[in-house]
């Protein structure tokens, strides 16, 4: 069981899709410099949270720039670049979806986002399900020579059966690319991940974009990394940053050991 070093960049994301290319790729290149195998960039790195710009960005994969980018940049950072989310164009629908590279720089897989974001608040209207389409399916995990991960995006969080799923598929972290905002960030961000990471003794990964002041919605920031324990191991702030955390992946089996929670026995587990 060994230690990884894992970076994510909470960048800000502007209008311009070249200028958010280019800014994921020079922050990963500064994660991977400062050590880490495994990059993580944020939901809709490529493109504002906004319904506008969701069918205008999208690709079709594996062709645009957003997909050459981030081959090219996984490959030559020789890193397992997670990436993030972008709108995914495919059938005449659109999704949104995660792709994941090796340090080959070849795509490991895809998850797309499960359950879409819908919220009437006084503060916050947002109807994902205006423009995209959920993925359906069984999640992804993926199995690596370095670490046994599953992704779940932002508003997927929220339920707690696709983490225990993918807990239970094998994954000792479970990374969630997400946008939250400053008003269901504060009281949920920080709970939904300590909580998905003690539910299923794994360690959870956050990553938001930043916040800006020009930014038209009103990312939280605050890219967490969450231990087996429920521990927070490493918080970004509201702005740009790198966020890098040691993830020392002998503490999953640590913690099931000291708390078996998952074990199949019937003294452990009972069935109603
Ligand atoms: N943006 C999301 O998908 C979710 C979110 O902001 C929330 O659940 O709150």
């Amino acid at each position: 069981m060994g230690v990884i070093k894992l970076g994510i960049c909470q960048m800000p994301v502007t209008a311009s899709k070249e200028q958010n290319l280019s800014r994921a790729r020079q922050m990963a290149a500064e994660a991977a410099r400062a050590g880490a195998r495994v990059v993580v960039l944020p939901e809709m790195f490529n493109c504002p949270y906004q319904h506008e710009f969701f069918t205008r960005f999208a690709e079709t994969c594996p062709d645009g720039d957003t997909f050459r980018m981030l081959t090219s940049t996984a490959r030559e950072l020789g890193v397992y670049l997670i990436g993030g989310s972008i709108p995914e164009a495919e059938d005449g629908r659109t999704y949104n979806t995660c792709f994941v590279y090796g340090p080959d720089g070849r795509m490991l897989g895809r998850q797309r986002k499960l359950h879409l974001f819908n919220i009437e608040t006084d503060d916050l209207v947002f109807r994902e399900s205006d423009t995209l389409s959920p993925g359906t399916g069984p999640p992804t995990v993926f199995v690596t020579p370095l670490v046994t991960f599953g992704v779940a995006i932002c508003f997927d969080l929220r339920f707690p059966e696709l983490f225990r799923d993918l807990a239970a598929r094998g994954a000792e972290l479970i990374v969630a690319p997400a946008a939250f905002n400053t008003f269901t960030g504060p009281p949920h961000w920080e709970l939904l991940l300590r909580a998905r990471a003690v539910d299923n003794q794994v360690f959870v990964a956050g990553a938001g974009p930043a916040w800006t002041e020009d930014s038209p919605y009103p990312y939280y920031g605050h890219s967490l990394v969450v231990n087996p324990w429920a521990e927070v191991i490493a918080c970004a702030g509201e702005r740009e940053t790198v966020l890098l955390a040691e993830i020392d992946l002998g503490q999953v089996a640590e913690v099931r050991k000291k708390l078996p929670l998952h074990r199949t026995e019937k003294s452990t587990l009972i069935k109603f």
